[in-house]
């Protein structure tokens, strides 16, 4: 099965995350994609981030319905800080039935050069860029294992979300329902 990996620290999840998801899964030619929930992205401060359990249980109420996309809990158990080239190679391994490729934001892909092994990841794995207002594809824009797609986008950051939540403002519609009552029932972000 051809599947997208999404990689994200999903602190927390919210809709600008699942237009991507969703996109990706049911108009591109992957069948499935994976939301890979990042307990700690090697290149972030890691001062805001709550628990993984809680930002992996929030990505799957935020999927329980949809269609074609799945939540990953791999690098929970994986060592940290989690390096994206260490985890391609696990699911590699472990499933060698599927065809893994990255679904990337052009944020991501003009830092790209400052992940581990980023030269392997460009030579072993095909990637679905897109775009992100602010960050013009430029380099890699022809490497042939890069693709770039017309997705639709909102621009809606988790830091966003964080700090609305904190100074008690209304998120709804900003993250899914059952995400907004996970967040309300378990007091996050305050
Ligand atoms: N509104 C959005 N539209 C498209 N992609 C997004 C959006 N928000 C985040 N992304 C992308 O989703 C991936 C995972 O993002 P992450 O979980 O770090 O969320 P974030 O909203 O950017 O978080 P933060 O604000 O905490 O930095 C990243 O590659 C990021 O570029
Ligand atoms: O492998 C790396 O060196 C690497 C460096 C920076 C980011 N990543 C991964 O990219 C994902 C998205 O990054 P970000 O900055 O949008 O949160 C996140 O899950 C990180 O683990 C990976």
């Amino acid at each position: 099965m051809k599947i997208g990996l999404f990689f994200g620290s999903f602190n927390p999840i919210h809709i600008g995350h699942l237009i991507i998801a969703n996109y990706m899964a049911n108009y591109t030619d992957l069948q499935q994609v994976w939301l890979v929930v990042s307990p700690h992205n090697p290149l972030k401060e890691k001062s805001d981030l709550i628990n993984m359990y809680d930002r992996l249980e929030m990505a799957k109420l935020a999927t329980e319905d949809a269609i074609n996309i799945r939540v990953s809990d791999v690098e929970l158990k994986l060592p940290q800080p989690s390096y994206t080239i260490d985890t391609l190679t696990y699911l590699h391994e472990k499933y060698p039935e599927h065809e893994f490729s990255l679904i990337m934001g052009s944020d991501n892909l003009a830092s790209l050069k400052k992940w581990k092994n980023y030269e392997l990841i460009l030579r072993d794995y095909h990637i679905h860029i897109y775009p992100r207002p602010g960050f013009e594809i430029q380099e890699f824009k022809d490497h042939q294992s890069i693709t770039i797609t017309e997705t639709p986008l909102m621009e809606l950051s988790a830091t966003f979300i964080r700090k609305a939540v904190k100074e008690g403002n209304n998120v709804q519609y900003f993250v899914p329902d059952k995400v907004l009552k996970f967040i309300d029932g378990k007091n996050l972000y305050r």
